[in-house]
């Protein structure tokens, strides 16, 4: 099998034994920052369109890769396709997200056991009623070492979204009209006990369901809804790290 086009690497790039697992970011920074400061004898695999791809060791020996996902759910198919044609068979999404529950503070990290599905990608793979639901192992891993860890957490239901400001109910943008089926939405999910928004859990949970590999998904939460529109830029660093660190935890189990 040749280099993957978007990936920009092949099967020949990932040693021996390869990876199985991978730890997968919307910001390449993340990507970098999981490589730096968690994986020993890293090698850079490509960097193509900012899908920046680092294969590394765990501190127990075992091979995993960190990846990017970029932004959004049609990047996010065509990142999982790829590394799963190169044999990665478990996934674990390590984001950030936005709370719209009074109890999910930001600097915590959501553990998500399922999306609300609101993504037009995902209509590609399967049908809009199809579970988008987390691989149930890997997500008790993650609560289990978010117990361990003492790292403060909610386990519950994502909505996952196609965009920001929009879909996100933001008001405070460059577009002057929100959609009329958009204004209140974020009420409504509050009430369905909806614990946060982001952008990519959905569409990689239905994937993991139908290509037949182990996804979930921890986000670090930089927004609360219910307060502010804006990320919090002084919540991010901690909520990211702890996100991190429970999906390298988790990866030593799975990997
Ligand atoms: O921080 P990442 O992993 O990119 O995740 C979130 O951040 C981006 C939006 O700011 C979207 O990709 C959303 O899902
Ligand atoms: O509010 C937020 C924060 C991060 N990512 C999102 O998609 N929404």
């Amino acid at each position: 099998m040749p280099t993957l086009y978007h990936i920009g690497f092949g099967p020949e790039d990932l040693g021996d034994p390869p990876p199985t697992l991978a730890l997968l970011s919307g910001d390449p920074q993340r990507a970098s920052q999981i490589a730096r400061t968690k994986l020993q004898k890293v090698r850079t695999l490509s960097e193509n369109r900012g899908l920046n791809s680092y294969l590394g060791l765990l501190p127990s020996g075992k091979p995993i890769l960190s990846a990017t996902s970029g932004m959004g759910a049609p990047s996010l198919s065509i990142v999982v396709n790829e590394l799963v044609q190169l044999g990665i068979r478990t996934i674990i999404r390590v984001g950030t997200s936005g709370s719209i529950q009074e109890e999910v503070p930001p600097g915590s990290v959501v553990i998500s056991k399922a999306a609300l599905c609101r993504q037009g990608a995902a209509n590609d793979i399967a049908p809009p009623e199809y579970p988008a639901s987390a691989d149930p192992f890997l997500t008790v891993a993650l609560v289990e070492e978010a117990r361990r860890l003492g790292i403060p957490y909610a386990l519950g239901i994502t909505a996952s979204v196609d965009t920001f400001y929009e879909g996100q109910e933001r008001v405070g943008s460059a577009n002057p009209h929100l959609l009329r089926s958009l204004q209140g939405i974020t009420e409504e999910y509050r009430h369905l006990r909806i614990l946060n928004y982001e952008m990519e859990a959905g569409t990689l949970f239905k994937m993991g369901n139908v290509y037949g590999f182990a996804a979930a998904c921890v986000t670090g939460v930089i927004a609360q809804r219910t307060r502010a529109e804006e990320p919090l830029l002084d919540a991010k660093g901690l909520a990211v790290e702890r996100a991190i660190e429970l999906a390298v935890a988790v990866a030593e189990r799975f990997a």
